[in-house]
This record gives C-alpha cells, sequence and structure tokens, in this order.
C-alpha cells in the first residue's frame, strides 16, 4: 500500500515569537505537495499562536506530553490541554530527552501509549549513537527500544517512527542513502511481528542533518517514508524538503 509521505518540522529549543510568525507566514504563502502530511513542533510556548496562524492542513506538533491527565506535575503538559488548544501530534522519545533528560526506554513507551490511548499522534523516535553503530549494535539497539515500546501495546495507527541516528542529528553527518534505508527495512521487518497491517501502514522517517540537498534521493528509498528534520525546518528551505518527493 502507499503510505503518505509525512515531513515533520522539530523547532527543538528555537526560535521566538517573530522569528517563527515568519516560519508560519512562510509555510501558509508556499505551495506545499498536497501528498505530503507536514506537522511542525515549535517550542511549548509558541504551540498556541503557531496553531491560531498557520494554515489548517499543516497540524502542530507538542515536543514532549506527559503520561497523566492532570495534577501536580510542575513544568509537564497534558494530552488534554494540547487538545484544548487543537495540537494533534507530539514527539516522543528524542535522543535529546533519551540521553540529555535521560527518558528511559520505558518512561518514552509508558508515554506513547497513554498519549496514543488519548488520541494524540506520536512521532516516536529511535536511533543509535555512534560507538553503537561502530561496535555493530545498530539494530540490537532499536530493537530493544522499539520492543519496550511493544510491550505497552500502543495504538500503532496513531504513531509515526523516527529513525535518528544520534551520530547524524545536528552534525551535517547525513546517513548514507543505503545505511538509512538498511535500518529503516529492519525496523519494519520489525514491524511485521505486531501485524503485517501495522508493517504495511506505520511510517518510518529519517531525521538526521536532512536538507534541501540529500532529501531527494533519500526520499526514493521502499522504507523511508518521510523525515523528521530540525535545523533545516527553522529555514525557508524546508518547503524545499516538503516538495522534494513530487
Ligand atoms: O528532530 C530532528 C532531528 O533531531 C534532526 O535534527 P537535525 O535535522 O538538526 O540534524
Amino acid at each position: 500500500m502507499a503510505r503518505k509521505f509525512f515531513v515533520g518540522g522539530n523547532f527543538k529549543m528555537n526560535g521566538t515569537l517573530s522569528s517563527i510568525k515568519e516560519i508560519v507566514d512562510n509555510l501558509n504563502k508556499s505551495e506545499l505537495d498536497s501528498n505530503v502530511e507536514v506537522v511542525i513542533s515549535p517550542p511549548s510556548l509558541y504551540l498556541l499562536p503557531t496553531r491560531e496562524h498557520l494554515r489548517k492542513e499543516i497540524e502542530v506538533a507538542a515536543q514532549n506530553v506527559y503520561d497523566k491527565p492532570n495534577g501536580a506535575f510542575t513544568g509537564e503538559i497534558s494530552v488534554s490541554q494540547l487538545k484544548d488548544s487543537n495540537i494533534t501530534w507530539t514527539i516522543l522519545g528524542h535522543s535529546e530527552r533519551r540521553t540529555i533528560l535521560g527518558e528511559s526506554d520505558e518512561v518514552v513507551s509508558t508515554k506513547t501509549k497513554y498519549a496514543t490511548d488519548n488520541g494524540l499522534g506520536v512521532i516516536w523516535c529511535c536511533g543509535e549513537s555512534l560507538e553503537e553503530r561502530e561496535a555493530g549494535n545498530t539494530i540490537s539497539v532499536i530493537t530493544k527500544q522499539l520492543d519496550s515500546l511493544k510491550a505497552q501495546n500502543p495504538d500503532w495507527s496513531k504513531i509515526v517512527i523516527a529513525y535518528e541516528p544520534i551520530w547524524a542529528i545536528g552534525t551535517g553527518k547525513v546517513a548514507t542513502t543505503q545505511q538509512a534505508q538498511d535500518v529503516h527495512k529492519a525496523i519494519r521487518d520489525w514491524l511485521k511481528g505486531v501485524s503485517d497491517k501495522v508493517s504495511d501502514e506505520t511510517r518510518v522517517l529519517y531525521g538526521g542533518s536532512v536538507n534541501e540537498s540529500n532529501c531527494g534521493e533519500l526520499s526514493k528509498q521502499p522504507d523511508i517514508d518521510g523525515f523528521l528534520v530540525g535545523g533545516a525546518s527553522l529555514k525557508p528551505a524546508f518547503v524545499k524538503i516538503i516538495n522534494c518527493h513530487q
């Protein structure tokens, strides 16, 4: 089956009201490939103004969410609060939250289960470090992350997977098309263990120094269904990445 191409823009902890307004204005006036699903993720403070001014066919994602309905969880945001502001997605398990903020596979998996069960789309991130790749452990690392997620029995129909080799994030060192395709194929094969339907329908994105120069070749790979873009999503060339599949 044809999986709809998906491009996510992860602004991370970058931007100001005016710079994000510029990004929104540029997206609103640009001609975008209607066959591509686009989701952008500004910092939490800017979620609502982004949602209110952005063209409706582009959805907005948080960069994190908590797995309780509400309560004494200082600094956290709930699924219901996001949905209250028409925020329909969240990124979870980004390597920066796993490595810098110490989110374990189990924390990421329980958040993903809670978010999908409560109607939020989840861009679920996985990936290996340079040391793990050089030791030949890439697939085993990602399999461990996926196994942790499977144990929670999430709503797979609400999940988009983002494979992001940590050594390619923010480094300008993009994975080769073969490296990326090999891991995406391994993820697709792993998904068959959930079901053929899940394997056929789950989009698997590549993230890690994607830009307007390398997106075309990557997008031609059979098991690459889109991108999760960091730095380049803050620039006008993000539109070229969205349209690279044409
Ligand atoms: O979430 C996005 C990824 O971390 C990739 O970031 P990057 O495109 O700046 O390498």
